[in-house]
């Protein structure tokens, strides 16, 4: 890559029908048409009660630095038929357009707007794949990591998925959504540099296999670093690594910390116990056991259940290719365009599958609580205009099944979508990494506990406002009169 070009951007990071499309526009002299296109997925990752969201940070800094560079305009001269024009026009390429969106480590459901993108219509369709790319993998991490961290109760939950994560940008970007959705740490150092994450570690198998010795190699890690977890699992967990483990911790004393040990192998309810013991006679009861090998929720949830005694769980590559479910699916759908008269028209996406069908119109999503102890109510979807916060009560109903409903008083209607670029001007401060994650626990902490079970959850409520219903059934009765009865398919 690198050695072809003399430059690089991310404004090819596209897919191409995109460029394709822009081209359209632009010889059909729409390109500044205004238009308004919503990011947000149909299903829960993980079949989990909620997601979290993440990519925010990424995405601002896609969306400041997209540029076409010298050797992009190349590029596309060279392998596409565009005119010289057209280059000009993509080589002045900036993103002048208005971004709302949740914040990084906010509670999201399926079928509700995340990310809201308006402004000219090509500079619109330009940014979906790269934003459908960083919010579908970043949310889908977050969101397990979340699931392992309600599992885990107040342990230590560290990250150790670099080596099997779907390339680098996977490693750095997934350890940075684990941190978010809840972990501790992560091994990843790039990481703990780039985005001031706790970089933990321990050592491998391959510091025993060196010293061919479990007390030689201990003790000449613990020469050479204060803190020390020792790996026991090598030759034999409870007879040698362990043993070895607390000689070494004997002899030296306050010149070490010792941390703990690590187990990477065999029944780990069954070694923990014994582990325990072994350390707890041996003085060293705030000696902590660490536990890695293919972790996951359910397997954690097992041991714990099992009475496991582990202190630190290290998960790698199920959390970070998000094993169970490797994409959350995410679609980015226009919702309004300008018509030839300049006034703003409504669209939807019309599909047999009723799933499908998108929602009509700019929408604001409204996040319900009840008053008096914060707990939630729902999510309410209205058109922009709407202003449920300024309401006395609140009647929600299910958008399919119209029956499932109620009325509400007393309650608190809070905008999920928060303004973060308008007319191309970054107008939101991104905030620390720990200033996330603590939002991210605190809305965790509000939501019931039927949400958040991760083994069949109930369904949390996000409801239309009775004013965008009947704009969607408007929407389509209208698109069902202009299109030939033969054609129709729902
Ligand atoms: N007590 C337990 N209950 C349920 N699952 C466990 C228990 N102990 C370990 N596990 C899990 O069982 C799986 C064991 O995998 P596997 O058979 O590959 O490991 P191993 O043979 O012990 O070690 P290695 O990785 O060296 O092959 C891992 O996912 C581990 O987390
Ligand atoms: O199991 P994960 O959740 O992906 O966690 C990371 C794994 O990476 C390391 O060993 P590695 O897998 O490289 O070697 P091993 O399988 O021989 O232990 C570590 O000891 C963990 O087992
Ligand atoms: O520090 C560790 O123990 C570690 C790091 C990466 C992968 N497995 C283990």
């Amino acid at each position: 890559m690198g050695e072809r070009y003399s430059d690089d951007s991310l404004a090819l990071h596209t897919d191409l029908y995109q460029i394709n499309m822009m081209k359209t526009y632009w010889d059909e002299g729409i390109t500044e048409k205004h238009a308004v296109f919503e990011l947000y997925f149909r299903r829960n990752p993980f079949k989990n009660g909620y997601a979290i969201f993440a990519g925010l940070e990424r995405l601002v800094s896609y969306i400041k630095n997209l540029r076409f560079s010298k050797t992009d305009i190349d590029y596309l001269r060279e392998t596409q038929n565009y005119p010289e024009a057209f280059l000009d026009y993509l080589s002045n390429f900036r993103f002048r357009g208005s971004i709302r969106s949740a914040v990084e480590g906010e509670l999201v459901f399926a079928n509700e707007p995340i990310v809201q993108v308006e402004g000219p219509l090509a500079q619109c369709q330009l940014v979906e794949t790269a934003l459908l790319n960083i919010v579908n993998f970043q949310t889908l991490i977050a969101t397990k990591a979340a699931r392992l961290r309600y599992v885990s109760e107040e342990d230590t939950l560290m990250e150790f998925g670099s080596r099997r994560a779907q390339e680098m940008d996977a490693s750095l970007w997934g350890a940075r959504a684990a941190f978010v959705g809840g972990f501790d740490a992560t091994s990843n150092v790039r990481a703990g540099k780039l985005f001031g994450i706790p970089a933990v570690g321990t050592h491998a198998h391959s510091l025993v296999q060196v010293y061919r010795d479990d007390y030689e190699a201990f003790l000449a890690y613990a020469k050479t670093h204060k803190d020390c977890v020792f790996l026991v699992d090598t030759y034999d967990t409870l007879r040698s690594g362990v043993p070895a483990a607390i000689r070494v911790a004997k002899e030296m004393g306050d010149q070490i910390n010792f941390l703990g040990v690590r187990i990477d192998s065999g029944d780990m309810a069954y070694q923990s116990k014994k582990i325990r013991q072994q350390l707890d006679d041996a003085g060293f009861p705030n000696a902590k056991i660490y536990a890695s090998n293919d972790l996951d929720e359910m397997t954690i949830l097992n041991l714990k259940m099992q009475g496991a005694k582990i202190d630190v769980w290290g998960v790698g590559t199920n959390l970070i290719t998000a094993y169970d479910q490797p994409a959350l699916g995410a679609v980015y759908k226009i919702v309004s365009i300008e018509d030839e008269n300049g006034q703003m028209v409504d669209t939807l996406k019309i599909s047999s599958n009723a799933e499908k069908v998108s929602t009509p119109g700019r929408k604001q999503v409204w996040r319900i609580t009840r008053r008096k102890d914060g707990k939630s109510e729902g999510d309410y979807v209205a058109l922009w205009e709407e202003r449920p916060d300024q309401a006395e009560e609140l009647f929600m109903f299910h958008p399919t099944y119209t029956y499932i409903n109620k009325t509400i008083t007393d309650f608190d209607a809070r905008p999920i979508l928060q303004e973060i670029f308008t007319d191309g001007e970054l107008v939101y401060e991104l905030p620390t990494i720990e200033a996330i994650k603590d939002y991210s626990t605190e809305k965790k902490d509000a939501l019931w506990d039927e949400y958040k079970r991760i083994l069949n959850p109930e369904d949390y409520p996000v409801d239309l406002s009775q004013k965008a219903w009947d704009h969607k059934m408007d929407t389509i009765n209208q698109i069902k009169k202009t299109i030939r009865k033969d054609d129709l398919v729902f």
